[in-house]
């Protein structure tokens, strides 16, 4: 890559991407329809757009407001008779709906709530997810977001997101062209196989990429026209959903070997062609590819061959690892010296625990001047047949086996475990390590706690202990913004770093007062600016950056670009 991107970085002259105008949101892609480049051979849509009014234009989730159409716009647009008299505010709308959410008791019914709201008026959704974010995490999040997949089937009405199945073989480039947005900026997709920690939910993981796009937008303020879900589905070896009569997906055990990498290969090239956007001669950028809830044989082997291709980011991997280097950061202030001067143990080999081990030992080596394979050695980690040492090198998987030490004295891990951090990462709420009145319980009150789903807060001897929810949607709705910003044309682990740092950085004297090592949610998009701004400036030092020339001020330019839910007036 390197000679590409020294053109990009040292070729602020012949640049082509004006970025204060553009910077990829709001069009800017010329060939919106793929008309330019279909050939005899390449098929393509006929779309047509048309002004919506009247009855469609209520049914439009992306121009529907409800009843708070006003009478100019109701008289504009064929409205009259269709709503009912009154006229209310975005406000008033809100008070509602949260009034009316607050009153199911289950919260799978708050979950399908929400989600007919996103698509009935997708503003006043992310009005409300924006003004009550804590509240709302959780629902349309971790935890709930958990059972919902489980259920999805039998709670499934309106279609959200693409599928692409084993019956699309051959075809996946028209299956993204029936996509009715075209500027996407970031897809999440999903195959549904490790779908937090409940295992393989199939076809039913769609709630996943569902969910965190949602979180894109709400958290990072990248617009909702922008985000693509996508759930691939090459069958499930989930026995209980393949018995099911309301499963969505295909019903047959997963496939494999050569015809998955195919699929995947088919679809990874699809997205190259529908999206790609020459931005220089040699240079092409896309959209953000972030992989969600893939199981382990599948998510590091993607990672590390599409990394050099595309655009693509593992949340599990590298997601996760961010934010809990974050949290570590900000931890030192309450437990003193360096990253360097502590040894860390993982309960957990998979993609959250050896994505953490490499970051930490990169932050480690780039800090200390050490190198790579002697940060390693700070780190340990523990997976279901006991401590990772050389001894067992031979039967490791190849993302363990950097972390096969020579097996010291046992005396070592209690130390670590002396200073108790306890991060109990598991998703959904049902899967944590342990809760955290357990936590305090065990250490007398002593231990640092951050956990993947939220926990309240626990009255430990008068003393108000709140627990940190070590989650990646503290990092991945800032870091896709940063990449999108400047243009990103590859990911790389400083960027990662840039962005753990950053978070840190948003913890006051004030949260670590109360134990905490991340930062409240309630101030998440400022949070996001912050590190959308840390992120680009780390896309643009290392020569990465399309969007040309850099914006001045990072941080002012990441609000501006945020995608903002309040109604516009219509003509
Ligand atoms: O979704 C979450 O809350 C975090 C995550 O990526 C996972 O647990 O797989
Ligand atoms: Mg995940």
């Amino acid at each position: 890559m390197g000679s590409v991107v020294e053109e990009i970085s040292n070729g602020g002259g012949h640049s082509v991407v004006d970025v204060e105008s553009k910077a990829g949101f709001g069009g800017g892609i010329v060939d919106v329809y793929g008309e330019d480049c279909a050939t005899e051979d390449q098929v393509l849509t006929p779309w047509t757009a048309s002004v919506a009014s009247g009855y469609t234009l209520l049914r439009d989730p992306h121009y529907n407001k409800g009843l708070a159409f006003t009478e100019k716009e109701r008289d504009a647009h064929y409205l009259r008779g269709l709503l009912p008299p009154t006229v209310l505010t975005q406000e008033l709308q809100e008070k509602k709906l949260m009034q009316n959410l607050r009153q199911y008791e289950v919260p799978l019914h708050r979950y399908i709530a929400m989600m007919d709201l996103q698509e009935r008026n997708e503003g006043l959704f992310y009005k409300l997810l924006i003004d009550n974010v804590e509240e709302l995490l959780p629902v349309v999040y971790t935890p709930t977001v958990g059972e919902a997949c489980q259920k999805y089937g039998s709670i499934f009405r309106h279609p959200q997101g693409l599928y692409i199945s084993l019956k699309e073989k051959g075809k996946i480039l028209e299956v993204l062209k029936n996509w009715p947005d075209r500027g996407i900026q970031v897809i999440v997709v999903t195959d549904g196989e490790r779908i937090l920690g409940l295992g393989d939910l199939g076809c039913q993981g769609m709630g996943i990429p569902v969910g965190k796009l949602s979180l894109y937008t709400a958290l990072g303020g990248v617009p909702p026209s922008a985000c693509l879900p996508i759930t691939i589905d090459v069958g499930t070896n989930n026995e209980k959903l393949l018995n099911d009569e309301f499963y969505i997906g295909i019903k047959q055990r997963r496939a494999t070997g050569q015809e998955y990498a195919e699929l995947l290969e088919e679809f990874m090239t699809a997205v190259k062609q529908n999206y790609g956007e020459k931005v220089l001669v040699q240079v092409e950028v896309f959209p953000i590819l972030h992989f969600e809830d893939f199981a382990n044989h599948n998510a590091f082997e993607l990672l590390a061959k599409y990394s050099k291709t595309h655009l693509v980011f593992n949340d599990d991997i590298q997601g996760t690892a961010s934010v809990v280097l974050a949290g570590l950061i900000a931890s030192l202030k309450l437990l003193g010296g360096t990253l360097a001067d502590h040894t860390f143990l993982f309960l957990g080999a998979g993609e959250a625990g050896t994505g953490i081990a490499e970051l930490i030992a990169l932050e480690i080596s780039k800090k200390t001047g050490a190198p790579l394979e002697k940060a390693r050695k700070k780190i340990w980690l523990v997976d279901s047949k006991g401590l990772i040492v050389k001894s067992r090198l031979g039967s490791l998987q190849h993302f363990k086996q950097p972390w096969a030490h020579d097996h010291e004295p046992i005396k070592e891990l209690v130390d670590a475990v002396k200073k108790p951090l306890i991060l109990a990462l598991s998703n959904p709420t049902s899967q944590a390590e342990c809760t955290a009145e357990e936590a305090y319980t065990w250490t007398k009150g002593r231990a640092i706690f951050g956990s993947g789903s939220p926990f309240d807060p626990v009255k430990y001897e008068n003393k108000l202990l709140v627990p940190g929810q070590a989650n990646n949607a503290y990092i991945f709705p800032g870091f896709g913004l940063g990449l999108i910003m400047a243009g990103a044309i590859r990911v790389h682990d400083d960027m990662l770093l840039a962005a753990s740092e950053a978070l840190a950085t948003q913890v006051s004297e004030e949260h670590y007062a109360k134990g905490m090592i991340y930062p409240p949610f309630t101030n998440i998009r400022k949070i996001s600016a912050n590190i959308a701004a840390k992120v680009a400036a780390k896309v643009y030092e290392l020569g990465l950056a399309s969007n040309l020339p850099r914006p001045k001020d990072l941080v002012k330019y990441a609000e501006s670009c945020m995608y903002s839910p309040r109604y516009r007036s219509y003509r």
